[in-house]
């Protein structure tokens, strides 16, 4: 599988701490990919930087073999790039159909004055772009609530929603901070069946999370951060064993009791 997202070097450097410490993480087309790590590890700085939030001290990032180390977020959403947030960002007071709706602007062709007048053109498009959040919302399982508040949708709902509104630019790579942060078992599973059907939609994901039992169901590939440095990186089975990785997690004095009372 070829490189969607290629991280070079990355690093962030607030005053003297440097938060991502030469990071290099190759995302590839058609996967999963989860980036974990302890507390301050360096996770937030790592997709702030892929997002464009930050901009990085040094290294390179490149989106489909395309250097967009200085292109500010909207630039990348156009490139395929969208991410929804830890704390839930939308607008209650809109519809949950107006919400994934807001998500469209940066692929919609038809100039500002067009919607102001209301001319055919605008209308077509607004059309279409209705039909395309209703999918969204079909796929997401809120579709019966279209039309309701999105203030009054339960925690879990208003999680799939920013999911529905940012697929909403037709990303190719999604950035997930936490999806399942605040949900409770039940809808961290529903989660996990709905974003592994992303890859049959030809987006890739790439997220930040800190429940285990989800990551090493959903992933292909993880990276593993502490203090700014990359210090594992592979598939679940192991990522789980790595001794560097439960080190990190534990501490050293625990990890090595844990190692001693299973004999080795
Ligand atoms: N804007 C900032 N200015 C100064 N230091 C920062 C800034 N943002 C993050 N840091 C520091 O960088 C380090 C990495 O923080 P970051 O939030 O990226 O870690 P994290 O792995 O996401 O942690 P958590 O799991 O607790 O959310 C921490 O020591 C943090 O205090």
């Amino acid at each position: 599988m070829s490189a969607l997202l290629s991280a070079r070097g990355l690093t962030m450097q607030f005053r003297g701490l440097l938060a991502v410490n030469a990071v290099d993480v190759e995302v590839a087309a058609g996967s999963v990919h989860g980036i974990i790590g302890p507390n301050g590890a360096g996770k937030t700085t790592f997709f702030n930087l892929i997002s464009g939030l930050l901009r990085p001290t040094s290294g390179t990032l490149t989106l489909d073999g395309r250097d967009v180390t200085a292109l500010p977020p909207y630039a990348r959403t156009r490139m395929g790039l969208a991410r929804t947030f830890q704390n839930i960002r939308m607008f209650a007071d809109m519809s949950v159909l107006e919400n994934v709706m807001t998500g469209m602007h940066t692929r919609l062709k038809a100039p500002g004055w067009s919607a102001v007048l209301r001319l055919p053109g605008f209308r077509a498009e607004e059309h279409a772009a209705k039909a395309d959040a209703m999918e969204l919302l079909e796929f997401v399982g809120l579709a019966d609530k279209a039309n309701g508040r999105s203030g009054s949708l339960a925690y879990g709902e208003q999680r799939r929603l920013e999911i529905a509104r940012a697929l909403a630019s037709r990303p190719r790579l999604l950035l997930l901070d936490e999806p399942a942060a605040g949900m409770n078992p039940a809808e961290t599973r529903e989660l996990a069946v709905l974003l592994k059907q992303l890859g049959q939609r030809d987006v890739s994901l790439l997220l930040v999370e800190h429940d285990m039992g989800f990551v090493m169901d959903l992933c292909d590939r993880i990276t593993v951060l502490n203090f700014g440095r990359k210090i594992a990186e592979g598939g679940p089975r192991e990522i789980r064993n790595d001794p560097a990785v439960i080190e990190a997690y534990l501490g050293s004095k625990v990890a090595e009791r844990l190692a001693k009372a299973h004999g080795a």
